[in-house]
């Protein structure tokens, strides 16, 4: 072992980079970009891109694309062409649906069909796992060791990347402790520390559950507006409180609270959809508007949190037949459903109803 950052490290490292628009080089395959998401992209990194020479293009996902009416060359992606006379705010609006309704004049933008889209794709993969929109500026240069080392840039060589893009973080136990509820007072929060530098997860324990008997489990994915302020936009708050407190009442159960909010997309994207749902798109028009697919959460985390903590069949609370099914592949026993129906609204009716018709949720 040397002290270098290994790739699972110099991702982490490539995803804060990201979020504070400074670039990382990308190779792979006999070449090399630069790589830097059209939302956190200031207008003087976008003119040192430039000054580099070659034409940078928007890497955005098919998704996107298909808003834009984009040609996707690259199936799950688009290389749209910059103009060289168009500024950081073009490329900005082309990535953001926000003002998609008030300035539908962005097109024909054209996309690049030749050569090879696998860098960009990685891009974009990075971009997304770092929770901003799923769009990144990518400029070819012809040496990036050469260019991450004169400009102390994050290398990134995507055939190690990619397998640890795709795979789920090993978790690790951090710390457990005591926790009386209002919902059972038996109680105990665990802590799990992902490996990749991402968010912790959390396992509330309630009672002592039996390990060789199937547990009363929930995953719950963080809703800080709907967990935390009330939000009468969805059903989250309720679910939790009534999840708990049935666990109370049997006098065991396992809730997992994971940290994966908006459906995996991040808060700030989360209030975009929001802002298109008030434009008049549903739920998942609003994530696919983004750039995003409907949902884009990893249940195997909460399959490998269960079984860390011992666990090896469930009685899952749920109405997400997603959750049974992925909970099952990773090899957890799902004996039952337990349906979990509260929280109804009138402003959350239509929200329920478009994932009972395109999400197959169970009502
Ligand atoms: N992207 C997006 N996320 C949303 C929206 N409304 C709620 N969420 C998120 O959706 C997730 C809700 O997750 P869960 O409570 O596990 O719900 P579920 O997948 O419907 O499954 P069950 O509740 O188990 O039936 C949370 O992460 C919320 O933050 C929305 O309009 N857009
Ligand atoms: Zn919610």
């Amino acid at each position: 072992m040397t002290l270098a950052p290994g790739i699972v490290e110099r991702l982490s490292r490539a995803r804060a980079d990201l979020r504070m628009g400074v670039p990382v080089v990308l190779v792979g395959g006999g070449q090399a970009v630069l790589a830097v998401p059209a939302e956190t992209l200031g207008a003087p990194r976008l003119a040192a891109l430039r000054a580099m020479g070659g034409d940078p293009v928007l890497a955005v996902t098919a998704r996107r694309a298909e808003t834009l009416k984009a040609r996707a060359y690259d199936g799950d992606l688009a290389r749209i062409v910059i103009p060289p006379d168009v500024g950081l705010a073009w490329v900005q609006a082309v990535a953001d649906p926000a003002d998609d309704l008030n300035a539908p004049m962005k097109g024909p933008l054209l996309t690049a069909r030749e050569g090879d889209a696998a860098l960009h794709r990685a891009a974009v993969m990075l971009v997304k796992s770092a929770h901003l929109l799923p769009a990144a500026v990518v400029l070819a240069v012809p040496n990036g060791l050469a260019v991450a080392a004169e400009h102390g840039l994050t290398l990134i060589p995507v055939d190690e990347a990619g397998p640890v893009l795709l795979r789920a973080a090993a978790l690790h136990p951090v710390v457990s402790a005591r926790l009386p509820m209002a919902a059972a007072e038996a109680g105990r929060l665990h802590i799990f520390r992902p490996d990749d530098g991402g968010d912790e997860h959390y396992a509330i324990e309630i009672g002592r559950p039996d390990r060789g008997a199937p547990v009363l489990a929930r995953l719950h994915s963080a809703c800080f507006t709907g967990d935390v302020l009330g939000s009468l936009k969805c059903d989250c708050g309720p679910q939790l409180r009534a999840a708990l407190a049935q666990m109370g009442a049997e006098g065991a159960g396992v809730l997992l609270y994971l940290n994966q909010e908006g459906r995996g997309i991040g808060l700030a994207n989360k209030m975009r959809a929001y802002s298109l749902q008030d434009q008049g798109f549903d739920t998942v028009q609003a994530n696919h508007r983004l750039g995003f697919e409907d949902d884009e959460r990893d249940f195997r985390i909460g399959a490998g949190i269960l079984r860390q903590m011992g666990f090896g069949a469930v009685r899952l609370m749920t109405n997400n037949p997603a959750k049974i099914r992925m909970m099952e592949a990773q090899g957890l026993r799902v004996v039952e459903r337990v349906p979990l129906k509260v929280g109804q609204t009138a402003q959350n009716a239509g929200y329920l109803a478009t994932k009972a018709a395109k999400s197959g949720h169970l009502l």
